[in-house]
């Protein structure tokens, strides 16, 4: 009897070994290998471009695939992909975007944003975490972004926008003078605007005077841009999905010591805050910068992580958007002359613009803006994992699907927006615009992982285009429709924005000349 008991007991052992290894196996091969069938069967009969069996649509988005393709060459056929795409579905259903066998849902339809952007507890997709932002706010995962999300909120409330834009006027002030010798010729403004979006929000986060670390700016700027374009290399090629496989290639490598790169720029930041601000130290609460609330509720490694993310969130995005106002107005002279006599009505010559009342009351300004932002959006697709099964238009789109959400193509649904290609700041006239449903204008996001910047990022786009509009008239070399867009992150140019300044010498004149 006990001889039994001994020889079973190995076979117990073994018995338990062999179940946990098939557990094993079946969670990490074969429940998500079930998982990804049972999607690939679901969402087959979707729309989609005409796709290879095996890679789907990569050799559309990416040519050299599986090699690493040109960074210019993805970013332009990502944007065709969603024209074409978008275009195709007239009913504007569920489409797909196939990553190999991976299926990406795509959203336009402003219902379906309504159902997919109000849930609560959503991820990013898997190729946010390339942007190298780790759990910044963009980012993070739903338990930590609750707490971050809460912590970081009060530092952009309405009250403290009114101090902000005494600091913007600050930097944007010098803008037309520097403008003086580029006046009556072919510019982009990219660089300027980029570096002075720049200083702002390092001044604004983290009390780096203007004028300071002019170098580290610089490379803040190549050093952002650089891992933004391959992160989207990386999401558009599943070899470089695993970190392990990034390393054996050169964009790779280049791309996680420029991610070093960052964190030691961060730190060299936050040196050179401390010694700002034992020399001068914040006297009014309005006055206390991101970084002093964050270490209230979160360590080092949290505030780096919500410092660049603030950095890089607040200042690309914001000057890719002036710089497509500015275009804007470039071609449209009679709306450039109705908000060049609202802006001299309230600030006349060289009135100060840091009123954040008076610059709320430029209503014409406001609609401009709004309307600027629906036809070029610069984030024009975001992304969403959820954790529940949603219907969306009659279909299901199972938990822990990817979900794009495609900015451009929401604002352009002609149901929404009569002759939607068509730049008219009047759609935006109260009794207009309270027939656009939320939902349907979403240049900032929707829901709660909305934009914590966008009031900011209104205010500073405002004070730009006052300062800029009452000095100089703009002329622009192109139509918006000639420039070819390509898309990163986010929607840029694939060619300069050019605008011809011509300096206002008397306004009088520049009345008629309009
Ligand atoms: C015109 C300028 C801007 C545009 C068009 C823009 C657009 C957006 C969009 C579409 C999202 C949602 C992303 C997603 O759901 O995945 C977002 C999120 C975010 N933006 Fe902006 N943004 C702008 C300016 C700013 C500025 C100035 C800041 C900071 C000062 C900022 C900080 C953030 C942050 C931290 C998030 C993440 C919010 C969260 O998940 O809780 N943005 N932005």
């Amino acid at each position: 009897m006990d001889h039994n008991i001994w020889i079973s007991f190995p076979k117990a052992i073994s018995l338990v070994g062999y179940l946990i290894i098939a557990y094993f196996i079946h969670i990490t091969l074969l429940k998500p290998t079930l998982n990804l069938l049972h999607k690939i069967y679901h969402y087959h009969g979707l729309h989609c471009l005409p796709k290879n069996f095996l890679f789907g649509h990569l050799k559309l988005l990416s040519p050299n695939f599986p090699f690493p393709s040109n960074m210019e060459d993805i970013s332009r056929n990502m944007y065709t992909w969603f024209e074409q795409t978008i275009s195709t579905n007239k009913d504007r259903s569920l489409s797909v975007m196939w990553l190999g066998l991976f299926p990406v849902i795509i959203i336009s339809d402003h219902a379906a944003v309504e159902a997919v952007m109000t849930k609560t507890n959503v991820k990013k997709p898997f190729f946010y975490k390339y942007i190298g932002l780790k759990n910044g706010l963009i980012t993070s995962d739903p338990s930590l972004w609750k707490i971050r999300r809460k912590a970081i909120e009060p530092f952009f409330v309405t009250k403290r926008q009114k101090h902000f834009v005494k600091l913007m006027e600050q930097e944007i002030r010098e803008i037309p003078e520097k403008l003086l010798n580029q006046i009556d010729k072919p510019i982009d403004m990219e660089h300027l605007i980029h570096t002075s979006t720049l200083r702002i929000i390092e001044r604004v986060v983290g009390s780096i005077p203007l004028d300071d670390l002019k170098e580290e700016k610089e490379i803040t700027l190549d050093l952002l841009t650089s891992i933004e374009q391959i992160a989207m290399k990386r999401a558009m090629n599943p070899l470089l999905w695993f970190d392990i496989l990034i390393n054996f290639f050169e964009t790779g490598k280049s791309y996680l010591k420029n991610l070093e790169r960052i964190e030691t720029l961060m730190h060299s930041y936050m040196e050179h805050r401390k010694k700002v601000i034992t020399l001068s130290p914040p006297k009014q609460p309005e006055e206390y910068d991101l970084v002093h609330l964050l270490e209230k509720h979160t360590d080092q490694t949290g505030t780096l992580e919500e410092l660049v993310t603030s950095i890089a969130a607040g200042h690309e995005t914001v000057s890719v958007s002036l710089r497509w106002t500015l275009f804007s107005l470039g071609n449209h002279p009679e709306i450039q002359k109705r908000l060049y006599h609202e802006i001299i009505e309230h600030f006349p010559g060289d009135t100060p613009t840091d009123d954040f009342d008076k610059i709320n009351a430029c209503t014409y300004l406001d609609k401009f803006l709004k309307e600027s932002l629906r036809l070029n959006p610069p984030v024009h697709f975001i992304g969403r994992v959820l954790d529940e099964d949603v219907k969306v238009n009659g279909t299901k789109i199972f938990k822990d699907t990817n979900i794009f959400i495609c900015i451009t193509s929401t604002h352009r649904d002609p149901s929404i927006y009569p002759d939607p290609d068509k730049f008219d700041p009047e759609r935006w006239n109260p009794e207009n615009s309270s027939k656009i449903p939320k939902s349907a204008f979403i240049p900032f996001g929707y829901g709660p992982r909305n934009c914590i910047g966008y009031r900011y990022a209104m205010m500073e786009l405002k004070v730009y285009l006052i300062h800029i509009l009452r000095k100089f008239s703009i002329k622009s070399t192109r139509t918006s429709e000639s420039i070819p867009l390509k898309s990163e992150i986010s929607l840029k140019p694939a060619l300069p924005l050019e605008i011809i300044l011509t300096t206002r010498h008397n306004i009088n004149q520049e009345m008629k000349d309009l």
